[in-house]
């Protein structure tokens, strides 16, 4: 079928892994009941649209490949329940009932509470377990397993949880790479969807846009730290006049998401550092800067000098930060492939770039190891050149991959002073207000230092507080 067709070919391993567990959950609990004891509870939001897309591959590989028409089950006999609430966002009933129709669900409607629904659900049906898409993170998902029996004072029924260990990046990359729909709240900036009275876009996706009064938030699958999902649930509990919502997760303050709103990740490609030959001094470096800006760094990650990892990494990361900057594997040896894996990453090919071989023959003239000057190919209608009269050499910018030719921390000093100047000119880098860091060093241990250091993170949500095995930050 279509969805464990897209899995199977797709290159993300950590993805396939979840998949086939989420996949082996399934196929354990419809082992266990009979189709008529199982159900599906669906509301239209993204972690219960994984499912019925993962439900739908379950049944059909439970029947052994069978049921088939087009390519998918042509049937989906498993009862999916609804409870219909008048706070539901318009777009979540449009979409669940949407669904519905093209997925052929079977829908029980139900209008009342969740237990008293339950309980009329399970008096009039042999139900025995419900498939739910809660994730761990999620409030409910508290002392969950796989399959968890319901609490004390509900039905009895087993909850099954396929998805109980997937992350927030884990449940766009199986949207994303399996082409299905979801709710179009989630293009708008929603994260995580609750009703209408207790959710907003979610600030860190925010879009300020100075010529129009109106704000724009980006996808929801551009949030690129996932813990934050729930930053657009509005504090029920919460006193404020409405017109500044506090946020029910308490580590966000306005401050934070100020800071927080833009991420980047550094990817250096290279054997010699993996090899332990030599040591990678750029990206530290690019960390301490990005940081002087205001950025959050989310990651830095060595790969190895092969066309695949470079498009893996690419790929992934790309997605998931608002700027990567990759440096390594470029120059004219055959083994710099950092630019054929990004122009991977994006699916283009490599083309000649006329005006970059231009520069470049102003640099190295007209020596050319083959042919053809390799290093002039570049991803083809995604490259846009950064130019600086401080450059020999304009820098490459690939959608949001920044390609630094820098192989030194001087080279590198001055790529970054360009890459700041030209910002002035361009929304390349926005700069923003710095982080605010103090290093304290303490002879006292971890123990000692635990309970005041939690006292102040709880009284101050936007402190971060980094403990290293000798110093205390
Ligand atoms: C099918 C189903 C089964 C549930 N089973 C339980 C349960 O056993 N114990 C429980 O405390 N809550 C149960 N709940 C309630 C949820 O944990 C949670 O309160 C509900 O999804 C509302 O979440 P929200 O406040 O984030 O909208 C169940 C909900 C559904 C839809
Ligand atoms: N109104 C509802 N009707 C049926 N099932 C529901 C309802 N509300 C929650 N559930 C079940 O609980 C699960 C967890 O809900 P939760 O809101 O965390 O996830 P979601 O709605 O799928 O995605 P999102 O986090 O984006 O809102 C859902 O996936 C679904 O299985
Ligand atoms: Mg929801």
């Amino acid at each position: 079928m279509e969805i464990d067709k897209a899995i199977r070919e797709s290159d993300d391993r950590w993805l396939k892994t979840k998949y086939n567990k989420a996949i082996y959950v399934i196929q354990r609990a419809l082992a266990l009941y009979s189709i008529e004891e199982v159900a599906f509870s669906f509301n239209g939001g993204k972690d219960s649209t994984v499912l019925l897309h993962l439900l739908r591959a379950g049944y059909f590989l439970h029947k052994g490949g069978q049921n088939c028409a087009n390519g998918g089950p042509s049937d989906f006999p498993i009862r999916t329940i609804y409870f219909e609430s008048s706070s539901a966002f318009p777009e979540i009933n449009s979409f669940t009932y949407d669904a519905a129709a093209n997925y052929g669900l079977q829908m029980d409607i139900i209008s009342t509470d969740f237990k008293s629904g339950l309980e009329a659900l399970l008096k009039a049906n042999p139900i025995r377990a419900i498939f739910l898409g809660v994730r761990i993170g999620d409030p409910t998902a508290v002392g969950q397993e796989q399959f968890s029996p319901s609490s004390v004072g509900w039905p009895p029924f087993m909850r099954v949880n396929p998805i109980l260990d997937w992350s927030y990046r884990d449940v766009w990359a199986f949207l994303l790479a399996c082409k299905v729909q979801y709710c179009s709240l989630y293009d708008q900036g929603y994260t995580s969807i609750g009703s209408i009275h207790d959710t907003v876009p979610n600030a860190l996706l925010s879009v300020s846009n100075s010529l129009s009064s109106e704000e724009k938030f980006r996808p929801a699958y551009l949030l690129s730290d996932g813990r934050l999902e729930r930053a657009g649930r509005v504090n029920k509990f919460s006193s404020g006049s409405g017109h500044s919502p506090s946020f029910s997760n308490g580590l966000i303050s306005a401050d934070l998401h100020k800071n927080s709103l833009l991420t980047a990740s550094a990817i250096a490609v290279g054997d010699e550092i993996l090899l332990g030959i030599v040591e990678d001094q750029l990206g530290p470096l690019l960390c301490k800067k990005l940081h002087s800006i205001g950025w959050s760094m989310s990651q830095t990650v060595v790969v190895r000098n092969d066309v695949d990892s470079v498009a893996e990494e690419v790929e992934r990361k790309s997605s998931t930060n608002d700027l990567v900057f990759i440096y390594g594997g470029i120059g004219p040896l055959h083994s710099d492939l950092t630019l054929a894996g990004v122009a991977k990453a994006f699916g283009v090919r490599l083309a000649p770039d006329e005006e970059f071989e231009e520069y470049l023959r102003s640099v190295i003239g007209d020596y050319c190891p083959s042919d053809r000057n390799e290093m002039a190919l570049l991803p083809e209608g995604i490259t846009e050149l950064l130019h600086h009269e401080k450059l020999a050499v304009p820098l490459i910018k690939c959608k949001n991959i920044i390609v630094l030719t820098a192989t030194n921390l001087m080279e590198l000093e001055t790529q970054w002073d360009c890459l700041i100047e030209l910002t002035r000119s361009s929304d390349i880098l926005a700069v923003m207000e710095p982080y605010v860091s103090r290093l304290l060093k303490t002879d006292l241990s971890d123990v000692a230092t635990a309970k005041p250091l939690s006292k102040l993170c709880l009284e101050f949500p936007d402190l971060h507080i980094k403990a290293t095995c000798d110093k205390k930050i």
